[in-house]
């Protein structure tokens, strides 16, 4: 099953992959065609009504695969207002090629035409809210006309996400509904075909533009560093890379030995000493409080040191906080066997992660069924870091490419925590741990062309903007 936004990131992956959605068009047309021919024999007329958006615009598509029939092609609106160029260059095609193809600019007037299959091609996965005129009007013809009705997608005024129609909706008689079930589909009363439209699996595998496009518009939010005592450079990078990547405050909660040190590297960070030169368990309670007071999404683990008593004060940490926390670095002993009502991202190398007892292997892209099984254990998400970094809930299981090798270098792993965070405040963890990968790999794209092999994690505080927001396809 794929939800609408889902499908929308897949579909932006494609064509990041080198599939543009014209080619998938072209695919839904051919597929709507083949389910008419099991529908209606030769000669029959067949009447595509289409709406203004990509739904209409497989329907055009559709008409070109059908001459052995009588089609006449209804366009609700007026062709200037065609949404995308895919869809107005399909319907030029048919005024060109002289198809029964005409404007219906007056829905006043509106009469649907004799016929023995109606194609609903209106609206499919853009519908919001219930149907508009002259939508709502045209549904209501198509379902008193005698005619079989097949519907594009989904039935027009149907929600693909939950099924509801908050209007009037098409009642179809089948589906051809492209690429995967939408969920909106699972209780439909007629026939439901999925058609397979040439989509590579790698856009749903690999985290892409498509899953970056549908996190950003909404970020902001406290992210709560607990980090440093040993080293001061790890917090500093991963506070500083959630404010990067959207974050609104960065506090990080350090020894007071270091807390000085650590507010040197940057203004924006506000510093909250504790007494000690490293978190001992005495730390933890009033560190729970306000991390859940404030609603901080919560980072520890960088530079605190592996003394055992801290990592006591991390087991202790995580079991008794309940909110979400990026767990890293010398925090990540605590995680096997623990038991908490917190929500976890959590991101070893591969050192970490063997240690965590998972798989132990060069290549990550291998070994993602067992990074599947440890996250699943766990009962939290893995950002496994490598050549390719593999993210799993225990369900859904994704790689991303970005990166490079300049990114081998220290502290680029802190960056990742932090922009993780950012991301988290408003994001569930396997999106966040996905698209936190994505960008931290792009912000080190975006400067390898110039720092090659001498790259350093505190360049990259630089491009992490622009691999979150910049058009460029690094
Ligand atoms: N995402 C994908 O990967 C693919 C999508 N395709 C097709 O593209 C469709 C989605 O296309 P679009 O995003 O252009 O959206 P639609 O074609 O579903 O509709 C968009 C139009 O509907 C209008 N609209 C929205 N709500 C309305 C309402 N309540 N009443 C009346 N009008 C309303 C909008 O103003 C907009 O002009 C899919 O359903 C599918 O048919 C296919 O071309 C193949 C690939
Ligand atoms: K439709």
């Amino acid at each position: 099953m794929i939800t609408a936004d889902r499908m929308a990131a897949v579909d932006e992956n494609a064509e990041h992959l080198g599939v543009p959605r014209k080619q998938l068009m072209e695919s839904s047309g051919n597929a709507i065609a083949r389910r008419v021919r099991e529908m209606v024999s030769p000669g029959a007329r067949v009447c595509i009504v289409a709406g203004r958006g990509n739904n209409g615009g497989d329907a055009f598509v559709a008409a070109r695969f059908l001459d052995e029939y009588d089609v006449s092609v209804l366009l609700l609106g007026r062709a200037e207002t065609i949404g995308t160029d895919i869809a107005r260059e399909n319907w030029d095609a048919l005024r060109r090629a002289e198809y029964d193809a005409t404007e219906v600019k007056d829905s006043g007037a509106f009469e649907l035409p004799d016929c023995d299959l109606v194609i609903d091609a209106m609206l499919g996965t853009g519908v919001t809210g219930a149907l508009r005129e002259p939508a709502a009007t045209v549904a209501r013809a198509i379902n008193d006309a005698d005619a079989a009705v097949l519907a594009v997608d989904v039935p027009s005024g149907v929600n693909a996400d939950s099924g509801e129609a908050e209007g009037v909706a098409v009642e179809a008689d089948a589906v051809v509904t492209f690429h995967d079930m939408k969920p909106g589909l699972a209780d439909h009363d007629g026939d439901v075909t999925v058609a397979d439209i040439g989509i590579p699996a790698a856009a749903e595998r690999f985290v892409g533009p498509g899953d970056l496009r549908s996190v950003r518009g909404d970020v902001g939010g406290r992210v709560f560093v607990i980090g440093g005592g040993p080293f001061t450079g790890a917090p500093a990078l991963a506070a500083q890379s959630a404010l990067r990547a959207g974050a609104d405050l960065s506090f990080v909660a350090a020894p007071n030995t270091v807390a000085g040190e650590i507010q040197g590297y940057a203004e924006d960070l506000i510093v909250q000493p504790y007494d000690g030169d490293r978190l001992t368990p005495e730390q933890v309670d009033g560190l729970v409080e306000t991390a859940e007071s404030y609603d901080d999404t919560v980072i520890i683990g960088p530079g605190l040191g592996n003394a055992d008593e801290t990592i006591d004060a991390a087991t202790d940490f995580l079991e008794s906080f309940e909110g979400r926390a990026v767990v890293d670095a010398d925090a990540l002993p605590a995680i096997p066997g623990l038991d908490t009502d917190a929500t976890l991202v959590c991101t070893p190398n591969r050192k970490e992660l063997a240690e965590m007892d998972g798989p132990d292997a060069d290549d990550l892209r291998e070994v993602t069924d067992e990074i599947e099984t440890l996250a699943d254990d766990i009962g939290h998400v893995v950002l496994a870091k490598g050549a390719t970094d593999v993210i799993s809930d225990g369900d859904r299981t994704r790689v991303v490419r970005t990166g490079n090798t300049g990114m081998k270098v220290g502290g680029t792993g802190d960056l990742l925590a932090g922009i993780v965070a950012g991301l988290f405040g408003t994001t569930d963890a396997f999106d966040a741990a996905c698209v936190g990968s994505f960008v931290n790999g792009r912000a080190g794209d975006l400067l390898y062309d110039e720092r090659y092999e001498g790259l350093l994690a505190s360049d990259m505080l630089e491009t992490i903007p622009a691999a979150m927001w910049g058009e460029d396809d690094a």
